[in-house]
C-alpha cells in the first residue's frame, strides 16, 4: 500500500520508499547511514569526526577534493563504518542513506571565484542532484547555506527574515546567488515532493584543519603571523565579521539535522570584530612581533556581518561556547604543527 506524508504547509506528498530490509539485519551495527558531501573539507571533516565518534553511524563522504583533502579524513580511512568516494556533486550519485549533509562547495572567496561557472554549477546542479537522491531514497537533507545570502546587508544584525542585498552580477554572485538558488531548490522540493529539509545559514567559521593557504581572513592572519609575514588587512579594515569556532558549528549542524525545524536558521557566533581588531587579537594572542598593513580589497566585500541567533537558541537550544580569544590559540597550535611540514612548493592561489 502506498503511504502518504504531509509537509509543514499541509501539502500531501508521496512518501519515500522504505529502506531495504537488509538495512535492518542483525549484521548491521549502524543505526543510521549518513552521506556527507564536501566531507573532506574543513567543516565537513570535523562533522565526520562527530558522526563517526558516536559509533552508531555509517558515514559516506563524497568529495572531488577541489579544496578538501584525504588528509583531513585519514583517521577514518579503512574503518569499516567509513567510505570515501571521489565524486563531483554536479554528477548524479546513487547511495542508500538516511541523512544527507550537503556541504560540497568551495567556501573561500579565492576558491569560489577561481572557476565561477563551476561554483554556480556546484550549487545548482549539485543541490538538485542531492535533492534527487533524497527524494529517491527518502533521506533527510541538510544544506549548508551561508550568511552571504544577505549580501552586503542593510539590516544589522541579520535575522532569517531579512531577504538580503546581493549583487546578482558581481564576482561573488556565483557563490551568493548560487546558495540562494540552492535554498530555493530545497524549499521547492520540500513543498512539491515532501522532502525533509534543513537549511543552515552559516556565518564565518574558523578552526584547526583550515587550509593553510585557504585565503580566508583568520587562516591568512594566523599563517602570516606564524611565518613572520605582514598580515594583510584589506581596506578599510573597519568591515566586521562574526567568527564561530568549528566545534560549535558542528554541534549546531547536528542539532538542526536531528531537530524538527526546516530553517533557514542562522548558525554563527554573534561576537562582532573589525578586521583591524582581528589583526590586533592575532598579534596579542599568537605572535606579539606580528605586524599588519592595509592592502586593496576585492569588489562587493560586505561591510558588516553579525548573526541574530535568537532562532537557534530557541529552536535548537544552541549557542556557541568558544570565544575568539579561546579559539584563536587552538587554531594557531594546529597551524604551527602543520607549518613545520609545509612544503614551500605549495603556493597559494592568486585572489
Ligand atoms: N567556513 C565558513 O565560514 C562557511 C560559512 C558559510 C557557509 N559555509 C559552507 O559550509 C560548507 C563547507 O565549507 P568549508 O569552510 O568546510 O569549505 P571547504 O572548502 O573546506 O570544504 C568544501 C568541500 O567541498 C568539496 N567540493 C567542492 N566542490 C565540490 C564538488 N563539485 N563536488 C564534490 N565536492 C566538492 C571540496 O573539495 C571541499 O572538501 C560549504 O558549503 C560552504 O559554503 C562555510
Ligand atoms: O587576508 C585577508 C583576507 C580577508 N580579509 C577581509 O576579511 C573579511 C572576511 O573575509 P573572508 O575571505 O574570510 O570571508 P568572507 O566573510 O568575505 O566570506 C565568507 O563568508 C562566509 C562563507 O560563506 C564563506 O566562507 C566566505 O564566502 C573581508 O572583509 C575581507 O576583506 C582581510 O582583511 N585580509
Amino acid at each position: 500500500m502506498e503511504s502518504k506524508a504531509t509537509n509543514c504547509d499541509g501539502i500531501i506528498a508521496k512518501a519515500p520508499p522504505a529502506p531495504s530490509p537488509l538495512r535492518m539485519s542483525k549484521f548491521t551495527t549502524a543505526k543510521m547511514r549518513i552521506l556527507v558531501t564536501g566531507g573532506a573539507g574543513f567543516i565537513g571533516s570535523h562533522l565526520v569526526d562527530r558522526l563517526m565518534e558516536s559509533g552508531t553511524n555509517e558515514v559516506i563522504v563524497a568529495d572531488n577534493f577541489f579544496s578538501g583533502s584525504k588528509d583531513n579524513l585519514k583517521r577514518w580511512i579503512g574503518h569499516p563504518n567509513f567510505e570515501l568516494i571521489r565524486h563531483d556533486v554536479t554528477e548524479t550519485l546513487l547511495v542508500e542513506v538516511d541523512q544527507i549533509y550537503h556541504l560540497a562547495c568551495p567556501a573561500s572567496p579565492i576558491f569560489y571565484k577561481y572557476n565561477p561557472v563551476k561554483t554556480i554549477k556546484t550549487n545548482v546542479m549539485g543541490t538538485l542532484n542531492m535533492l534527487g537522491l533524497a527524494k529517491r531514497v527518502g533521506a533527510r537533507i541538510l544544506l549548508t547555506s551561508t550568511s552571504e545570502v544577505y549580501g552586503d546587508p542593510l539590516e544589522h544584525p541579520q535575522t532569517e527574515e531579512y531577504w538580503g542585498n546581493v549583487n546578482p552580477i558581481g564576482v561573488r554572485s556565483c557563490y551568493d546567488e548560487g546558495k540562494r538558488v540552492a535554498e530555493t531548490l530545497m524549499f521547492d522540493y520540500h513543498r512539491q515532493h515532501g522532502i525533509e529539509i534543513r537549511v543552515a545559514r552559516i556565518f564565518n567559521t574558523y578552526g584547526p584543519r583550515m587550509n593553510i593557504d585557504d585565503g580566508r581572513v583568520v587562516s591568512n592572519f594566523i599563517a602570516q603571523a606564524l611565518r613572520g609575514e605582514v598580515m594583510t588587512v584589506q581596506a578599510p579594515g573597519t568591515q566586521t565579521r562574526s567568527f564561530c569556532y568549528v566545534s560549535d558549528m558542528v554541534d549546531g549542524l547536528f542539532r538542526l539535522m536531528n531537530g524538527d525545524n526546516t530553517g533557514p536558521i542562522n548558525l554563527g557566533n554573534p561576537g562582532e570584530f573589525t578586521m583591524l581588531e582581528l589583526a590586533e587579537s592575532v598579534k596579542k594572542l599568537i605572535e606579539p612581533s606580528a605586524t599588519y598593513r592595509i592592502v586593496e580589497n576585492t569588489p562587493d566585500d560586505p561591510r558588516k556581518r553579525k548573526p541574530d541567533i535568537s532562532k537557534a537558541i530557541k529552536l535548537l537550544g544552541w549557542q556557541p561556547k568558544i570565544t575568539l580569544q579561546e579559539g584563536l590559540p587552538l587554531m594557531a597550535a594546529d597551524f604551527r604543527e602543520r607549518l613545520k611540514n609545509f612544503k614551500s612548493s605549495e603556493q597559494p592561489l592568486e585572489a
